[in-house]
């Protein structure tokens, strides 16, 4: 392990990853990757989740086609130093924040959707210019395998590899050094990937989960929003972190709430839904049982029907649910829909926050204040309104918890960033030295008071007038002398030479005492420069 990790650091420090080039490149061969093998890779990720191969295309391979493009198409933006504002002692230099790669970084997916979790943050780390080292999960071990036949036939070898394994191989590679470390799965081990990254004080994404609530206000479409709820809750047999866990409503709205999810799941898989292509199965017998464990006690008003041979979960409703009860206490992650009855929005947003932050929030009004004000009250790490899991979808969006259901973000420029350090840079001169004694012992009280005026913007205003005044006195000399010629605007920057640059001493002014400023014009663009 320690042997991968090096061979990757000294790739890195090849500066091999660096050029934009390079990395539109491996975007490149990642997105021909996806499309000329994407038979194997549907083909493992419907092994992994029994799913049909169209569900793993739509709820997997798009996203991941839709971020290399994103990224292919916004690289050179995100890539380039952005100028920086100045303040009056530094607006002579160049000031502008570089983004810089981090390194060697470490992504660690979780199972549910293997190739989502893997892949995208993948797309960040080469885009931001890295090396890295994936660790799919274990537990979707087609789509590992998968993984690591077909990238290393695409990527550059030294840049980026695929380290497979379960826990002894996860926790050997936590022992090397990252510079950053992107991990998504459950908060328990969160917290031993966070312990691990701070021995080599390595900064950690974390991609958590929680329990997403979902209030159905009394002033909504029903049928719409049972509908979304259905689709968000049973996509993937439940196995998605942003999934509502659970719904918060009136009392009065439970019964119509059953049933109209009842209906839709008919019409979405059927009067069998064992034998729909869509609904797919618990991922092992660890988490069929533990799903099993939720529902003892429980009030089942639909579904309920279990198998333990193929893990199948039926969709299911719990009504009238005790918020103390087991079901309520962690994360579901399976098929399984409890309502608990609250009196109203009041009480569903203390209800909220009286739990862990969750990972998405949800909630369907026809009263768009109504949404604003759970959403003003509340903390959580992403909201959808009138809808569930769609905020995910979006790229422009950062997508992370907070609290307990992560930290940090990514998706799109998020990724980027992420997987970047913005790196401040300052271009400075070698002149003024005048001016720099302000800041140089030993201080005085004018010294003070001409630090104000130039980074606090405290003027002094006989100060500044006067300055203004020897300013302007200044260029109505030059426009007297030298009228200004119109020119050729791309001849503009070729024209800044020295020879254009008059300088007028204004240093023996009262105004400006011994601080040795000087008023510099340009006379082709009658700019007014100050050099100290
Ligand atoms: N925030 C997000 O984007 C997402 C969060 N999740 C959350 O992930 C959870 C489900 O995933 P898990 O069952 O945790 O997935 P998992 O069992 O696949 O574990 C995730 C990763 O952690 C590694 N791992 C497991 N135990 C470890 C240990 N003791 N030491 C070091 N590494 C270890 C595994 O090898 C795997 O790569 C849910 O809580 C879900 O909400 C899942 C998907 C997305
Ligand atoms: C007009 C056609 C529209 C088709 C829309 C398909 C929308 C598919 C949404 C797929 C969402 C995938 C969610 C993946 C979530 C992964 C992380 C997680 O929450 O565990």
């Amino acid at each position: 392990m320690e042997r991968q990790v090096l061979r990757l650091r000294q790739a890195f420090r090849s500066g091999r990853s660096r050029p934009l080039r390079f990395r539109l490149q491996q975007l490149e061969a990642l997105r021909r990757m996806v499309q000329e093998r994407e038979k194997e890779i549907l083909a493992a990720i419907a092994a992994d989740l029994s799913k049909s191969e169209l569900n793993a295309y739509s709820h997997e391979v798009i996203t991941i086609l839709g971020e290399i493009d994103f990224m292919l198409g916004n690289l050179p933006e995100l890539a380039s130093a952005r100028p920086a504002k100045k303040n009056l002692l530094t607006m002579m230099d160049e000031a502008y924040v570089q983004p810089e790669p981090l390194g060697v970084v470490l992504i660690i997916g979780a199972w549910n959707y293997p190739f989502v979790l893997t892949m995208q943050p993948l797309v960040g780390a080469i885009a931001a210019g890295n090396a890295a080292i994936v660790k799919p999960s274990e537990l979707s071990e087609n789509t590992a395998k998968i993984l690591a036949e077909l990238l290393p036939q695409y990527l550059d070898q030294d840049l980026y590899a695929i380290v497979n394994g379960g826990i002894p191989e996860t926790t050997e590679l936590l022992k090397q050094r990252f510079d950053h470390i992107l991990y998504t799965g459950n908060t328990a081990v969160g917290k031993i990937v966070m312990e691990a990254a701070a021995k080599h004080l390595t900064p950690v994404t974390l991609e958590l989960g929680g329990k997403s609530p979902c209030y159905i206000d009394r002033d909504c479409d029903l049928d719409v929003a049972c509908r979304r709820i259905a689709w968000g809750k049973y996509m993937n047999c439940g196995q998605t972190c942003i999934a509502p866990d659970y719904i918060l409503c009136e009392a009065s709205l439970q019964n119509q709430i059953v049933q109209k999810i009842k209906e839709t799941v008919k019409d979405f898989y059927g009067e069998n839904i064992k034998a729909s292509p869509d609904y797919e199965r618990i991922i092992n017998l660890r988490h069929f049982k533990r799903l099993q464990s939720l529902l003892k006690g429980q009030k089942i008003a639909f579904g309920g029907e279990m198998d333990e041979a193929t893990r199948y979960l039926a969709p299911t409703i719990l009504t009238d649910v005790d918020p103390n009860s087991k079901v309520m206490q962690e994360e579901i992650f399976g098929p399984i829909l409890p309502i608990v009855s609250v009196k109203n929005v009041d009480e569903a947003i203390n209800f909220i926050n009286d739990r862990e932050k969750p990972l998405a929030l949800y909630v369907f009004s026809r009263n768009n204040k109504l949404i604003k004000r759970v959403i003003d009250e509340t903390s959580s790490g992403g909201v959808t309104g009138n809808d569930v899991i769609m905020h995910f979808t979006v790229n422009s969006l950062p997508f992370g918890g907070v609290g307990a259901s992560g930290m940090g973000a990514y998706h799109g420029k998020y990724s980027f960033d992420t997987f970047s350090h913005q790196r401040p840079c300052l271009l400075k001169g070698l002149k003024g030295e005048s001016v720099n004694k302000l800041r140089y012992p030993p201080n005085s009280e004018s010294k003070v008071s001409w630090a104000k005026f130039f980074l606090l913007k405290q003027f002094n205003k006989g100060r500044l007038g006067m300055l203004l005044f020897v300013c302007l006195v200044a260029v109505a000399a030059v426009i007297v002398k030298h009228p200004v010629r119109s020119r050729n605007p791309d001849s503009v920057q070729s024209s800044l030479r020295d020879a254009d640059l008059v300088d007028f001493p204004v240093s023996s002014s009262p105004c400006l005492g011994d601080t040795g400023v000087s008023c510099q014009l340009n006379r082709q663009h009658l700019e007014v420069n100050f050099l100290w």
